[in-house]
């Protein structure tokens, strides 16, 4: 399937700044450096998506000794990002460029599944266990993503492939390293208020109401917070692109708001989702040599 963008304007453009990126239609071939690609990893941390492309690196066999992997957008501090055969794995801080559409499309890039492997907050759940996304839904629990464009609210569906959803759980299960479970995860503009934290800059609700207000996520099937998934599950989703979404949890906000654990522990916790989708991606590319 081929990335759809829709947008005439882009045909009257003889050459395409993807500034963000520090590349360009006219500056770079990007048939040549990403039309092979496959599968899109993206989270917040350029540490965590260097390390993933080393991790895939070595679970692929494609780790050459004293391999380097150059960060493609050197040339700008916005992103880093790192291919390694089928794989791209591209940090994005906190939002989500829709500039890797663009690239994606301009590299005439088909069949590509894109996940996002990031960290968030669990509600009644241990710290370090992974959420596979079932939907991503708003702070009122609506599985949608409302933007202002040209002054008026568009609202957007944020639904996820049901499918690659099923097979990831299922990878998390295969690998039987930690517990993996799916479902719903909100998806706030704010890591204090937006999350009901009570130990943000501004507060102005109690303990209690902190307390119902995740009870009634709880009853919504949300299993955890971040604060990407719906734009990139409506981008991924206008796009035609297999889009997931995989967290690893932090914390258990019902327990309370502050990351307390170790860095160790937390970096621990962050390898998890790219072990899942490094398992995954590994039976897929195994699954289409033998086809
Ligand atoms: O760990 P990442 O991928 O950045 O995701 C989560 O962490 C950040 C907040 O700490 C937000 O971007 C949230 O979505
Ligand atoms: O509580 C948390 C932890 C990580 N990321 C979030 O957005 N919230």
């Amino acid at each position: 399937m081929s990335i759809y963008v829709n947008n005439p304007h882009l045909d009257s453009m003889k050459d395409d700044i993807l500034y963000h990126f520090n590349l360009g239609t006219s500056t770079h071939d990007l048939p040549a450096m990403f039309g092979d690609v496959k599968f899109v990893c993206v989270g917040g941390s350029p540490w965590r998506m260097k390390s993933f492309t080393e991790y895939i690196a070595k679970e692929l066999g494609l780790l050459e000794p004293n391999a380097e992997f150059p960060n493609i957008c050197e040339g700008t501090d916005r992103y880093a990002m790192y291919k390694v055969g089928p794989v791209l794995s591209v940090s994005h801080g906190m939002g989500i460029p829709s500039t890797l559409i663009k690239l994606l499309y301009h590299a005439h890039c088909t069949d590509v599944t894109v996940v996002r492997i990031g960290t968030s907050g669990g509600i009644g759940l241990k710290p370090g266990i992974v959420v596979v996304t079932k939907q991503s839904v708003d702070s009122v629990f609506q599985p949608r993503l409302e933007q202002v464009i040209l002054g008026k609210p568009v609202v957007r569906s944020t639904e996820l492939d049901a499918e690659l959803a099923e097979e990831l759980l299922q990878s998390g299960k295969d690998l039987a390293e930690f517990e993996t479970v799916i479902g719903n995860t909100m998806c706030t503009l704010d890591f204090y208020e937006g999350q009901a934290r009570l130990d943000g800059a501004f507060c102005s609700y109690s303990e209690e109401d902190k307390q119902s207000y995740l009870a009634e996520a709880y009853a919504a099937g949300v299993r955890n917070i971040e604060m990407e998934s719906s734009v990139f599950a409506a981008m991924c989703k206008l796009s035609n692109l297999r889009a997931a979404v995989v967290c690893v949890t932090l914390l258990d906000r019902l327990k309370g708001d502050q990351l307390t654990s170790s860095h160790d522990i937390l970096n621990s916790y962050q390898q998890r989702p790219q072990v899942l989708v490094g398992h995954y991606i590994k039976k897929k590319l195994n699954a289409y040599k033998k086809s």
